[in-house]
């Protein structure tokens, strides 16, 4: 045993996972540094092994127990490295046999999809594969920037992520701050061109590249050739479950930005909670590929109108028929996961039960073709077709065969038989038979001994150590035959067996041998036969995903009285829209939108908690729902396809990250302003506000006309700075809204209703008041503001007294009031400039520095009397 821990290191030093489980007969066990943060994590005790004179920790799992040790240990970013123990000619001999990363995770019971992904930067793009070992989807792109290969990496939102050799170290820094993937450096071999054209075609044959449009050794063929060489690398056997190369074009999709989807909380708030996203409030789908489908539609909404036509129609057409929805839910209800049983099926870890449960599941679709069939409506709209994706046929004959083999309550384990059903194979039904023969003999043997011998007390049975017997009450062993043999005395009776119970149990045991050989074949020929089906599978498991989808939004709709959106050419107009997350908790007061031709850009002014924030995203997850085939949060929609949807919302938490907020808010700007087009809609909240408050007002100035004029994209652009609501006067296109309050007596009422035309004041202080901020200080702020007021920092004096907006003129550079009324308030007076112009005369160089002193106490005085 002294050699177990030599065998280890050499094992860890072998691999470069993060841990090694090595087998060491029940056991797996780990040792040195790699027992230490095992026990940590996993709550084991370390005990002590001694190997040439050294102490070494040891700590292990019992073997049936690896396999959730593992999986705690992977989800917390480890990858572990499993040496299984197999018998030689001379002992043991134990090898790594797979590696176990929270890419390629099996055994997860997570519904959501487990992406690993790969990174490669080519000349002029990047080129990114994202592959799911539990489903075994496979999808592909290439995009030409750093923004767009992030964009796609925060929304496959992978485990796992694997960055090409040109990636590494500095280079990849982006996309480490995008994710929490685990990032693993695969061998950099995997990545050539060449290597990974080869893996690749020889993974989905030869034509496979050139049909699908994908270059050979471009960028997202190496980052495709290199997943699977990954995947193939950790020993799992599961790259045969990839069938299908999915490459896909971003721009197929709305331009949705990383910042973007965390801002309007699609799949978790910003608290990073998924409670409150909007994917858990409308996710009604009652089966796990159903609510991926949904994620995923949310995630990646389309820009394709036929798309969105026959999802919007099959919706409606649920919508319509709530019985028919009810009962395909239910009938829904019952099925299980089919792609990750298609991938567990490839992988070779199904057992009986899975593939009962591949039968049951398979035999949902006709129940619900059957249902679709039957309703008048349901029956013309797009459910019937997403229905007819998989073979019909294919799929009766799939459900017929399975019923056919296997009994109604299968062992979990495949090696002990009691897996098929009578009429299955001839050959095990033959077994079967005879084995039935002598058991029946066996059975019967008591009563037929009874009766034969007269004696009572006897009985027959079986236990791991005897074998059969026959046993017999004490008082009457006198009376047994010759021909028993006695096996064991007990305390009131004794074993006997004969050489026919012997011969009999012989007969059964060789059978039982027989039928368990026979049946684990058949087993795993029948498992070969449906991982041959695994395309079957997915689609059946797809479209049921799809119905399941459309059930859900259609169910959503209903109960929130949302209305179906007219899909046109541009423009927006929302009438009575709602957040469709606030208004579930909320007594929620219903706004219009209408963003086309001279309303294009709108600044939406109003006072702190007044409801910018949720009128502007509201605007933006009404369009996003359209654009996923949804119903929205309105009572009439007319939606033109966007592009891209692109926010600039409120200030994050980014230092933990090391970046300064502003400077985030720059880099989202910059993005902006660079990828929206004239068919964007723009969302910004309180750009500016991370720097001194004129730069802050320069910067929203500015990139509103840039907006206005370059982009022309469709915006929303709420703000604090009031100076910007003069724009509308300057800019075509530009119109002021404002959200309404009302103050009566010192109290603000918040109306929650968009008004034409901009806000007069902010209740910034108010807010403090209801934020229980003391009142000396709530008090001095109102101080404050009346005298920055008087000053015209913030608003001017006009003729008459009475507040007006301060505007900044664009000519002078500097704000002044809309009306110029006081002169004596255009400049310094003239004793201040007299200092001004004597300060900035003054030549230091000749001058000694007690000189320089009194000069200036000389002016300290003069400002001092002018005071
Ligand atoms: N239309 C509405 N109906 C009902 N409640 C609303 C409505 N709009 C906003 N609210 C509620 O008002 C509160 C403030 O909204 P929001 O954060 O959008 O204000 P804001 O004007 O952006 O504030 P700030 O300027 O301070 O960021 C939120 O709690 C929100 O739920």
């Amino acid at each position: 045993m002294s050699g177990i821990v030599d065998e280890y290191l050499e094992l860890a030093a072998e691999t470069d996972a993060d841990l090694v489980a090595m087998q060491v007969g029940d056991f797996y066990e780990f040792f040195a540094e790699n027992a230490e943060t095992v026990a940590q994590e996993l709550d084991l005790t370390v005990s002590q092994k001694s190997s040439h004179g050294s102490n070494y920790p040891m700590a292990g799992v019992p073997v049936s127990e690896l396999t959730p040790y593992v999986k705690t240990l992977v989800e917390r970013g480890y990858r572990v490295a499993v040496a299984d123990q197999h018998e030689t000619e001379s002992g043991h001999a134990r090898s790594i046999t797979r590696v176990v990363t929270p890419g390629t995770l099996l055994d997860t019971v997570d519904a959501a999809a487990q992406y690993l992904a790969t990174v490669v930067e080519g000349a002029d793009a990047f080129g990114l594969a994202f592959v799911d070992v539990t489903t075994g989807r496979f999808h592909v792109t290439q995009v030409e920037d750093l923004e767009d290969a992030l964009t796609e990496v925060y929304r496959f939102d992978p485990e796992e992520l694997l960055p090409g050799p040109e990636l590494r170290a500095e280079r990849f820094q982006p996309f480490r701050d995008r994710t929490d993937a685990t990032v693993t450096e695969h061998d950099p071999d995997a990545f050539a061109p060449g290597r990974a054209t080869h893996r690749l075609r020889e993974q989905f044959g030869e034509g496979a590249l050139r049909s699908l449009g994908i270059e050979p050794e471009s960028p997202a063929v190496q980052a495709a050739g290199a997943a699977l060489d990954y995947v193939d690398a950790t020993g799992l056997g599961v790259a045969r479950s990839f069938t299908r190369l999915q490459p896909y074009r971003a721009d197929d999709h709305v331009e949705l930005d990383a910042t973007t989807q965390r801002n309007l909380e699609l799949t978790e708030t910003m608290q990073g909670d998924t409670a409150g996203s909007l994917f858990e409030t409308i996710d009604h789908t009652v089966t796990a590929g159903g609510g991926r489908l949904l994620r995923e539609w949310l995630q990646r909404p389309r820009q394709d109108r036929t798309e969105l036509d026959r999802r919007q129609a099959a919706v409606e057409a649920f919508t319509e028929r709530a019985l028919a929805r009810d009962s395909i839910q239910a009938t829904l209800d019952g099925a299980l996961d089919l792609e990750r049983l298609a991938g567990r099926i490839a992988h070779g870890t199904a057992d009986a039960r899975d593939l009962r449960a591949v039968g049951e599941t398979l035999s949902v679709h006709p129940a619900v073709v059957e249902t679709v069939a039957g309703d008048p409506v349901l029956a013309e709209s797009p459910v019937r077709a997403a229905l007819a994706e998989p073979d019909e046929q294919a799929v009766m004959d799939l459900i017929e065969t399975l019923a056919e083999a296997i009994v109604d309550d299968p062992p979990k384990t495949v090696r002990e038989g009691g897996i098929f059903r009578r009429g299955y194979d001839p050959e095990l039904d033959e077994i079967l038979t005879e084995y039935e023969r002598a058991v029946e003999w066996i059975d019967s043997l008591a009563d037929r001994e009874k009766s034969r011998l007269g004696i009572t007390h006897l009985q027959t049975g079986r236990n791991q150590t005897d074998g059969y017997y026959i046993q017999v009450g004490r008082s009457e062993t006198d009376a047994v035959p010759e021909e028993y043999r006695e096996i064991k005395a007990l305390k009131n009776s004794k074993r006997y067996t004969t050489d026919a119970l012997e011969e009999h149990e012989r007969t059964a045991l060789r059978l039982e041998e027989r039928r368990a050989d026979l049946e684990y074949e058949l087993f795993q020929d029948l498992r070969e036969q449906v991982a041959e089906r695994a395309d079957l599978l997915r689609s059946v498991g797809t479209a049921l995903a799809r119905v399941d989808a459309f059930a859900s939004l259609a169910t959503h709709a209903v109960r929130n009285d949302w209305v179906r959106p007219d899909l046109v050419e541009s423009g927006i107009e929302i009438r009575a829209g709602r957040h469709p997350v606030v208004e579930q908790t909320t007594e929620f007061v219903p706004n219009d939108a209408s963003l086309d031709g001279d309303r294009r850009l709108q600044l939406v002014t109003g006072p702190n908690m007044s409801g910018k924030s949720t009128y502007l995203r509201q605007t933006a997850l009404i369009v996003l729902l359209a654009q996923i085939g949804s119903f929205v949060p309105a009572t009439e929609a007319r939606i033109g396809l966007v592009d891209g949807i692109y926010t600039r919302v409120g200030a994050l938490d980014e230092l933990a990250q090391g970046r300064s907020t502003f400077m985030v808010e720059m880099q989202e700007l910059s993005n902006i302003l660079h990828s929206a087009t004239a068919d964007s809609l723009v969302i910004l909240d309180e750009v500016g506000r991370g720097t001194a408050t004129y730069d802050g007002i320069s910067i929203a100035w500015a990139a509103t006309e840039y907006l206005h004029n370059e982009v022309r994209a469709k915006t929303l652009f709420a703000t604090h700075y009031h100076e910007l609501t003069a724009l509308a006067d300057h800019l075509d296109s530009v119109i002021n809204v404002h959200v309404a309050a009302e103050e009566q007596d010192g109290t603000v009422t918040f109306l929650r209703t968009v008004r034409s035309g901009a806000a007069d004041r902010s209740y910034g202080i108010h807010v403090a008041d209801l934020a229980g901020v003391p009142e000396p200080v709530v008090g001095r702020a109102e101080t404050i503001l009346e005298k920055l007021r008087a000053e015209k920092a913030i608003e001017a004096r006009g003729g008459g007294g009475e507040p007006v907006q301060t505007v900044f003129d664009v000519g002078q550079g500097e704000f002044v009031a809309e009306e110029e009324t006081d002169s004596t308030d255009s400049g310094p007076d003239p004793e201040t400039a007299a200092v001004i112009e004597e300060v900035s005369d003054l030549s230091l160089a000749e001058m000694t520095p007690v000189e320089v002193l009194s000069r200036v106490e000389s002016w300290q005085e003069r400002l001092g009397e002018n005071e």
